[in-house]
């Protein structure tokens, strides 16, 4: 599929121009350009601290970008635009003798558009029991806790920062058929980072590659594979060279 820069008069679901963040010598975002569509499964991906999750993070306004302009949905990252955003960070924190059920209400006491319904269902389907004690799950069961809460949010717009991590091959599986599922039946955008890239590659309609903290090639999916073959194929030649001098973004 190929997207127009304006789709029924909407613009893009995350636009990104020249965004920079340092932390102190060192640079996570380095002129970061990108414009994802609306409807899209976009996924970023790029070698470990190629700067995904700041990326991700400045969206969700956690991270205020040193230099650059950034759009999520229309608006500037902030709580605001949260409302309509479902951000699964790369890290989870929990309160000490929380259950299952316990996330479950906290969720839909603070999350705007949160369906306690589709929640209950996602749990099941990942296997998860309402009684569970949160601290005492394994990192696979933790993670399918995060990602079920978010995506029960009934939002335009999902940013899940490595949801694979640490969960075994037929729950990514199951996750992979729900997202479908979620995408078949109503218009959402997700963003999603991986390093799982051969596993995901079937339901990526678009792709953004980032390599020191830029954005060294963004584009349909369909078209990316068209013109240069499979996405790990792409991901080894654009980063098999990991010292190589990066002469600037290919960005389509
Ligand atoms: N809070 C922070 N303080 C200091 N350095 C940071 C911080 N956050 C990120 N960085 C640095 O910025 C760079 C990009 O990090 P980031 O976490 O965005 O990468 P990533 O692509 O998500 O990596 P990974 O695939 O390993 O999760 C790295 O060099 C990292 O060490």
């Amino acid at each position: 599929m190929t997207w127009e820069p304006e789709q029924n008069g909407a613009c893009y679901a995350v636009t990104a121009q020249d965004l920079s963040k340092r932390y102190g010598r060192r640079t996570a975002l380095d002129r970061f350009t990108v414009h994802i569509p609306f409807g899209c499964i976009a996924g970023v991906l790029g070698p470990n601290g190629s700067g995904k999750s700041t990326f991700f993070r400045t969206l969700a306004g956690l991270v205020r970008p040193d230099a650059g302009e950034v759009r999520v949905l229309g608006e500037t990252p902030g709580w605001q635009a949260m409302r309509r955003i479902a951000y699964l960070p790369d890290r989870a924190r929990w309160y000490a003798g929380h259950r299952v059920e316990d996330a479950l209400r906290w969720a839909a006491r603070l999350w705007p558009g949160f369906a306690r319904d589709v929640a209950e269902e996602l749990l099941v389907r990942m296997d998860l029991e309402p009684a569970m004690d949160v601290s005492g799950m394994s990192r696979g069961e933790e993670a399918r806790l995060m990602l079920a809460l978010c995506l029960a949010r009934q939002v335009p717009l999902y940013i899940l920062d490595e949801p694979f991590t640490g969960i075994d091959i037929l729950s990514r599986e199951r996750i992979l058929s729900a997202l479908i599922e979620m995408a078949s039946r109503r218009e959402m955008t997700v963003l999603l980072s991986t390093h799982e890239i051969g596993e995901v590659e079937g339901v990526l309609d678009y792709a953004v590659f980032v390599r020191g903290g830029r954005v060294v090639l963004a584009g349909a999916a369909e078209d990316i594979r068209a013109d240069q073959g499979s996405m790990v194929d792409v991901y080894r030649r654009l980063f098999a060279e990991r010292g190589r001098r990066h002469d600037g973004p290919d960005v389509r």
